[in-house]
């Protein structure tokens, strides 16, 4: 079979979220068939994302009724030749922001984080809340990290916990010391702290942001090759507005807002099992309207999700309702970078097939 003939077989396979097959949309970008085996390279942005999983799938089906063998590679459509070049070795940066605080961006992009490894993806996670950095503790993480020295330049190697590569200034400050950097010493320390850790090769780094739309977050949206931002929110119409004005700072910084997740949702009571929305019910879903951003669920209010956090064992590794909802967010964050990356590599087609 020719290399053509085994690309026509393969618009038989359609992405599930371009509306369109894989040729037609440009994510096959090479194709060779030699001696029974096809070599297929994919525009693919999102490794271990569901939807991604399912066309590699297809694409072997095809080749399996076809005959041959397929050796499939992968390469990540990037969105402009400077994302190689900050963080080379990293593929996705995942923020995930807040309107207001105490709304859970911690607790969500550390399950985030840990839900994405626990899919199998190789995972750092950044705690950039300077002014509260509690990701260590939900993580259980109180080592230090190491310091090395490559071609005379200090690297600092994060610690793994529960599979993630972390990285805080809560590792490397005093528990006592009380945070009371102003702002361009928290930048200059956020902005030091990305270019001397040595993170490796990861398929997503999940930046854990302080909430609210200062100049640190300024400084992260334009210092980090940010792939799209998870904007948490409680349904409680407070939060739903101070989180519509951080969708609107991530719009001016021409950053791709991934989703709206509401978490402490409904409480289900242990005693009576009866489901009380303490904080109002939809705002999530009504803000992702309102904004014209996609609504990545939502997240109980569930004392078990504390709890892990304090004991340093994120809730997403375990079993039940609660861990479920998590595990989703995971998936479905990941489908959202992958369409992302998808639809870019459409439209680059696209503009040159003009
Ligand atoms: N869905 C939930 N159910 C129960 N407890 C929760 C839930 N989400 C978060 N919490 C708890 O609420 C507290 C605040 O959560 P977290 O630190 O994640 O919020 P935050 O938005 O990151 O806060 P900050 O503004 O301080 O950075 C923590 O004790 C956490 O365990």
């Amino acid at each position: 079979m020719s290399d053509a003939d085994f690309r026509d077989r393969l618009r038989a396979v359609d992405d599930p979220a371009l509306d369109t097959d894989i040729v037609s949309a440009g994510l096959v970008t090479d194709i060779t068939v030699d001696d029974g085996t096809a070599a297929v390279e994919l525009a693919l942005g999102a490794p271990h994302a569901p939807d991604e999983a399912a066309i590699a799938e297809r694409v072997r089906e095809v080749a399996d009724d076809a005959g041959i063998d397929v050796e499939l590679s992968a390469n990540v459509p990037l969105f402009d030749a400077a994302e190689s070049s900050v963080l080379p070795g990293v593929k996705n940066v995942i923020a995930v922001a807040s309107g207001k605080g105490g709304v859970g961006k911690s607790t969500v992009a550390v399950n985030l984080a840990a839900g994405l490894a626990d899919r199998g993806a190789n995972v750092g996670l950044f705690d950039a809340d300077v002014y509260g950095p509690n990701v260590p503790q939900m993580l259980g993480a109180d080592t230090d990290p190491d310091v090395t020295t490559v071609d005379g330049e200090d690297r600092i190697e994060p610690p793994t916990a529960h599979e993630l590569k972390l990285m805080s200034v809560g590792l490397l400050i005093d528990d006592d010391d009380p945070v009371v950097w102003r702002g361009p010493v928290a930048q200059n320390t956020l902005t030091d702290l990305f270019d001397d850790v040595s993170w490796g090769s990861l398929d997503y780094l999940v930046v854990d942001l302080p909430p609210g739309t200062g100049d640190v977050q300024l400084t992260v949206l334009q210092n980090l090759p940010v792939t799209g931002t998870v904007v948490v929110t409680t349904p409680q119409s407070v939060a739903v507005g101070d989180t519509r004005r951080g969708v609107q700072m991530f719009g001016e910084y021409q950053t791709n807002v991934l989703g709206v997740v509401e978490n402490m949702s409904g409480f289900v009571c242990p005693s009576c099992g009866d489901t009380h929305d303490i904080f109002g019910e939809d705002g999530g879903r009504t803000l992702a309207d309102a904004v014209d951003v996609p609504y990545l669920g939502s997240l109980p209010l569930d004392p078990a999700i504390r709890a892990g956090a304090d004991d340093g064992e994120p809730i997403v590794s375990g079993d039940g309702d609660t861990a479920v909802a998590f595990q989703d967010l995971a998936a479905t964050v990941a489908d959202k970078v992958g369409v992302l990356r998808r639809h870019h590599q459409q439209q680059q087609r696209d503009s040159a097939s003009d």
